[in-house]
This record gives structure tokens, sequence and C-alpha cells, in this order.
């Protein structure tokens, strides 16, 4: 019992979702006698369902945070949990000799956007599955109260509080991939030009929107463009509203031709949506290449001025940052309007 109340403990002490992720995998771990334990994430791309692990723990290891780029690994090559999710399941088993897995989605009403997979020799008992399902129970309460405080209430975005720290955990894993552990190779070619980028987008004349149909059709529009920022860009991009009708997107490794091209889609996918009574809507973008050694407000500021730049020049246009310095096209901006940016 002391264990199960020092996991409890550990697991209700969390602010933040890695440590959230990891309590949960080592009480687990423990407590169901488990031999390796994972926090997966599904997510959705197109059509397909992908799992992707947060977090796991071997037999006698530290749980460790994972953070692997790309999609993961199909939901198809797991049938079990497929079609444990497809019947909106407490959970899914899988026996094989010398392996028995457990995968329990944690669902938020009809949805499952993490799966822990607890997995061991022998079959799980029944006094086992009682104690996972207590752990689960904690870990789902915990979780939802984490998301609440991140989140923005209107288009359920990430909020401004968590910007810093998404952005250092990108950082800090395209650092890693860029530099293996001395003996493991290299994850990705050098010279490939796979950076980590910013984009700051904003509606386009959105208080002539409240004014002409309220404040409700206004909340519509920023929902809606909200839910197209999050199909446009990968699981693994972060997608934040600033406030207002202003939104900040981080894309992960990718190139400068990806980037613009992923951002010029979600644009022009703006401009051509019927949007219910308002009809048009355009945004306009600014974005910058994230440079490790520069601060998160340099960064922003560089995206916000090359934003103000596709504003003062049209509208409806994206404009990369990089590229408006390198043409000179924006030293006027720069030098005279630093200071209304912070
Ligand atoms: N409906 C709605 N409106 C909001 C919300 N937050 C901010 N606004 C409104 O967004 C409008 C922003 O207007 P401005 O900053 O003048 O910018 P704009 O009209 O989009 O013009 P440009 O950015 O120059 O194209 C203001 O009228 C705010 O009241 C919100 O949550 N819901």
């Amino acid at each position: 019992m002391d264990s199960l109340l020092k996991h409890m403990v550990d697991m209700t002490g969390h602010r933040d979702h890695a440590m959230l992720d990891l309590s949960a995998v080592a009480a687990v771990q423990e407590l169901a006698g488990a031999q390796h334990t994972r926090v997966l994430s599904l997510a959705a791309v197109g059509p397909a369902r992908y799992l992707r692990a947060r977090a796991s723990v071997d037999d006698g290891g530290a749980p460790r945070l994972e953070d692997e780029a790309g999609p993961g690994e199909t939901l198809d090559a797991y049938p079990e949990l497929a079609a444990c999710l497809a019947a909106q399941g407490a959970r899914a088993e899988a026996g094989q000799p010398g392996r028995h897995t457990m995968w329990v989605p944690i669902w938020r009403g009809e949805l499952a956007a993490t799966i822990l997979e607890i997995a061991r020799a022998a079959p799980f008992t029944a006094a086992e599955v009682h104690t996972i399902d207590g752990i689960v129970g904690v870990y789902r309460n915990f979780l939802s109260l984490l998301e609440y405080s991140e989140r923005d209430s209107l288009t359920g975005l990430l909020n401004r509080k968590t910007f810093d720290d998404q952005l250092a955990r990108m950082l800090q894993c395209a650092a890693e991939q860029e530099s293996p552990l001395p003996g493991q190779p290299e994850r990705r070619q050098k010279g490939t030009g796979h950076e980590q980028w910013l984009a700051v987008v904003d509606v386009d004349h959105f208080k002539l929107v409240n004014d002409r149909f309220g404040h409700l059709y206004g909340d519509e529009v920023l929902i809606l463009i909200a839910n197209m920022l999050q199909s446009s860009f990968r699981a693994h991009d972060r997608v934040f509203r600033f406030g207002g009708e202003e939104f900040v997107v981080l894309l992960r490794s990718t190139t400068l031709e990806n980037a613009r091209r992923i951002i010029e889609r979600f644009r022009a996918g703006v401009e051509s949506h019927h949007f219910p009574q308002v009809g048009t809507v355009t945004v306009s973008v600014g974005f910058t290449c994230i440079k490790p050694y520069d601060s998160p407000v340099v960064t922003l500021g560089h995206a916000d001025q090359a934003l103000y730049f596709a504003k003062t020049h049209g509208r409806n246009q994206v404009c990369h940052y990089d590229q408006l310095v390198a043409d000179g096209l924006l030293a006027t901006v720069a030098s005279n309007d630093t200071a209304e940016f912070f």
C-alpha cells in the first residue's frame, strides 16, 4: 500500500505532461508487475491512424521520454487494440507464449488520444487488472486537468502559456537528432536542410467580421480556422492560439520548401473555404526559421515582422522573414517597428 500511495502522490504532483507520463508508466510498471510499459499517443494522419510512444520503461530501467520523429507505427499493426478502439472498449489483450500485452485506452468522451501499453510474461491476474484500472483512473483525471489548463477554451488549441516549453522541447529534440550519443548512428544526414519553423497566422480584417456579423459568427470563424490549422499540419507540429485572431504554429524538422508549401496550402485552403454567413475570410502569415541560439521572443519577433510585412503589402499572403531580410525588404520595418512588437 505504501508503494501505491507513493506513486499516487508522485502522479498527482505534476503540472507537466511529460512528468505525468513518466510517473504513470513507473506506477503501472511496478504495481502491475510489468516488464515493459509505454504511454502511446494515437493520432490521425489523413485516413490512417498512428501510434507514437511518449514515455516508456523497461524491466529494471528508469522511465524515459520518447520523442521519435515521424508519424509512428500504424494502428493496423495492432489489430486487438484497433478492434477495442472501434468498440470503445475498456481494454484489449493479446497473448502469446512468454508475452502478454494489455492496452488501456484513456477515453475522453468518444476520443482516446492516449493509450497505456503494459507487457509481461504471465497473463494479468484480476487483482492486477483492478490495480491498473485504479492507476488509469487517476492518470485520466490528471491528464484532463492538465489539458484544461493548457488549452484555449474557444478553439481547444494550445494556449500561449505552453509555448516556451513546447519550443524548448522541439529544439532539444532537434539537437539530439543532429548530435547522436556516442556510438549511436546519426538519425538524419546533416545538410539536408531540415529545420524547425515558426509561423504567426493572423486573420485579415477580423474586426470587420465581428462588426458586420457579430461576435458569435466571429467566434465561429476562429473555431473553423483552428480546425483547418490542426488538419493542415502534422501530428508532431504544434498549433497555438495566442489570443484574439492570432495563431502560432511550430513546424518540426522540415525543409524551407516544405514549410512554405504547407503554410501556403493552409492559406489557400482558408481563402477557398466558404464560412457560413460570413463567406470568404483570408489570413496573412509570417514565418521564420527557428535558430536555437535565438530566444523565443526574438524568434516570435521575426515571424511577427514578416506578418506585418504581409499585412502592409496586400494581406492574404505568406511572407518568409529570412527571405525578406535577404531581399532588403524588411530593413525599414525592422528598425522602425521593433518596439511595436515587444
Ligand atoms: N469574435 C471574437 N473576436 C475577437 C476575439 N478576440 C479578439 N477579437 C477581435 O478581433 C479583432 C481584431 O482586430 P484588429 O486587431 O483591428 O485586426 P483586424 O481587423 O483583423 O485587421 P488586420 O489584422 O490588420 O487585418 C478585434 O475586433 C477584437 O475584438 C474572440 O475571441 N472572438
